[in-house]
């Protein structure tokens, strides 16, 4: 499992490591430049490493010989050899008394980079702690100017590993290997076009040290397998439950539609779609497996509510007075686990008092705008600390959060789970609903609200991800059809 920290649980982990396990610091650093060297494509050679005088420098001095030591041609280059940290010292010594050619004089530094086939970025790490000025602005511009491909050795230079924010220029990089955690900065969208592809090496430390000082992870495809329930041989459809959804609207039929087919198709063992009078004529594309029912009957309503195992509410609905009637008449009279989407959280919004009935059985699935809303927060606020925002809020509420987006995240008021599965060709209507249909399936089927919410972006995005190697763009229709192949791959 990969977990995510900020600069503050890396120098956490540091400080536990040299001084409570008494692993001392030039050991770590060792492993952290043999892991990262064995991260290098073998057939790669020609090897400029541009070293800082910080930790993350000596880094780079560690993996100089490292390389040295495999018979690759190697230079370095010192931006600054005065006050190195002792760790640094130690491998920059090394470094010289091996002979490696090495070079600190600023104006050689381009003609360097272009002879050389890959850079190996270690100027910065996590110990950036002021704008860049004279010479690390030249040094970084170079680099990205004439680097023919780069490697950051544990975050690209100039990025702060805290918050994702540049330090007014920093290294655009085709790979970054980041020690330990994934940095918590490399989740702020604003560092994508920094990062390149990211991959995390361990230094010598097992999971249970890292866990200490770390509740946030990167769910991988064990992870979600290690919470599946494998059916029974004798398990009926009332095993799996029944999933009433609550969507749709004349204008948004399609998106009740998306909702309830991808509950069947998720495996719930009944699936109801409730409906406004107006729309229940046009629920033809409505998987047959599907029931429906009419919201002005207030009777077949609560008795529906009383007996289902999930309620998915607010796909298409409408924000406007009726839907949130509609919500509190459901909240009076169910306490069935609910999963509250798009114009459900609307409503919500406008009278957050409500949110009280949600507590501890309720898992919201807002994207940005939604969550602004909700949140009372500016887009631009929650995009400086995703995860800040959406823990807060569930805290505050006591309801799991499911932020949707590139990189959702998912929490429950401590721990928080972030899903890299999806991409782009994902990014069109009725995805979300789509995600709501396969969370309240998930839900009835006796998943916790907090792990359905898990796997249903992990299998939602997966399926996307699968799908689009071969399509630009993937429809709901797409992920829908898709649903129970992919859930099966997911039982490894
Ligand atoms: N246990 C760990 O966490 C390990 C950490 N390691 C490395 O150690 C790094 C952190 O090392 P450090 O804390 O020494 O920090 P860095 O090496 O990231 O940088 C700190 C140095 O840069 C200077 N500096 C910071 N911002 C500057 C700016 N804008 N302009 C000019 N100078 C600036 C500081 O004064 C200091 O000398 C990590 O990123 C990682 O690469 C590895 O050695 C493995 C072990
Ligand atoms: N670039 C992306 N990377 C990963 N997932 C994405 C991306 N774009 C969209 N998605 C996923 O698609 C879904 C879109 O949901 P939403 O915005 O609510 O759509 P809609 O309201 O049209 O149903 C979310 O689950 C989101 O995580
Ligand atoms: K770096």
């Amino acid at each position: 499992m990969i977990y995510i920290g900020d600069n503050k649980t890396t120098g956490e982990i540091d400080s536990y490591s040299i001084n409570t396990l008494n692993i001392p610091g030039i050991v770590l650093m060792e492993n952290a430049a043999r892991n990262f060297t064995g991260t290098i494509d073998t057939n790669l050679d020609n090897f400029l490493i541009v070293c800082g005088k910080g930790n993350n420098g000596g880094d780079g001095y560690a993996v100089a010989r490292q390389l040295v030591s495999l018979n690759k041609r190697v230079s370095v280059f010192s931006c600054e050899t005065s006050d190195m940290s002792r760790d640094c010292q130690i491998n920059y010594d090394i470094c010289r008394n091996l002979g490696i050619p090495m070079e600190n004089d600023i104006s050689a530094l381009e003609e360097l980079i272009i002879s050389h086939d890959v850079v190996i970025d270690a100027v910065f790490g996590t110990g950036l702690d002021k704008p860049l000025a004279a010479p690390y602005d030249k040094i970084i511009n170079n680099i990205n100017q004439y680097g023919k491909y780069i490697i950051s050795v544990d975050i690209p230079s100039g990025i702060n590993g805290s918050t994702g924010e540049t330090a007014g220029i920093a290294v655009k990089a085709d790979r970054t290997v980041s020690f330990v955690t994934y940095k918590q900065g490399f989740l702020n969208y604003s560092a994508a076009e920094f990062l390149g592809k990211i991959k995390v090496v361990n230094i010598g430390l097992p999971e249970h040290v890292i866990k200490k000082f770390s509740n946030t992870v990167l769910m991988d495809k064990k992870y979600i397998s290690s919470l599946l329930i494998p059916r029974l041989k004798y398990s009926h459809k009332g095993n799996f439950g029944h999933t009433l959804i609550i969507a749709g609207s004349p204008e948004f039929t399609g998106a009740a539609v998306i909702s309830a087919n991808a509950a069947v198709k998720t495996g719930s063992g009944l699936v109801t779609l409730a409906v406004f009078h107006e729309c229940l004529n046009m629920l033809s594309s409505c998987s047959p497996e599907v029931m429906t029912a009419d919201l002005s009957d207030k009777n077949r309503l609560l008795d529906l509510l009383k007996k289902v195992n999930s309620i998915a509410f607010g796909p298409g609905l409408g924000n406007n007075p009726r839907t949130l009637e509609l919500l509190k008449f459901v909240l009076e009279n169910s306490d069935a686990p609910m999963v509250i989407d798009a114009d459900g959280i609307n409503v919500l919004a406008e009278e957050p008092a409500l949110l009280e009935k949600l507590k501890n059985r309720c898992i919201l699935t807002p994207h940005l705008g939604e969550f602004s809303r909700i949140s009372g927060l500016s887009i631009e606020e929650i995009s400086k600390d995703r995860i800040k925002a959406a823990k807060d809020f569930s805290k505050k509420y006591s309801v799991i959060l499911l932020l949707k987006g590139y990189n959702t995240i998912i929490t429950n008021e401590c721990d928080v789970y972030v899903n890299t599965t999806g991409n782009s060709s994902m990014a069109n209507g009725g995805m979300g609903d789509t995600l709501t249909g396969i969370t309240a399936s998930l839900i009835s089927q006796k998943y916790t609200i907090f792990a359905s919410g898990k796997i249903g972006s992990f299998l939602h995005g997966y399926i996307g991800e699968k799908l689009s190697k071969r399509s630009f763009a993937i429809t709901a229709e797409d992920i829908i059809r898709n649903i129970p192949f992919y859930q099966k791959k997911l039982f490894l």
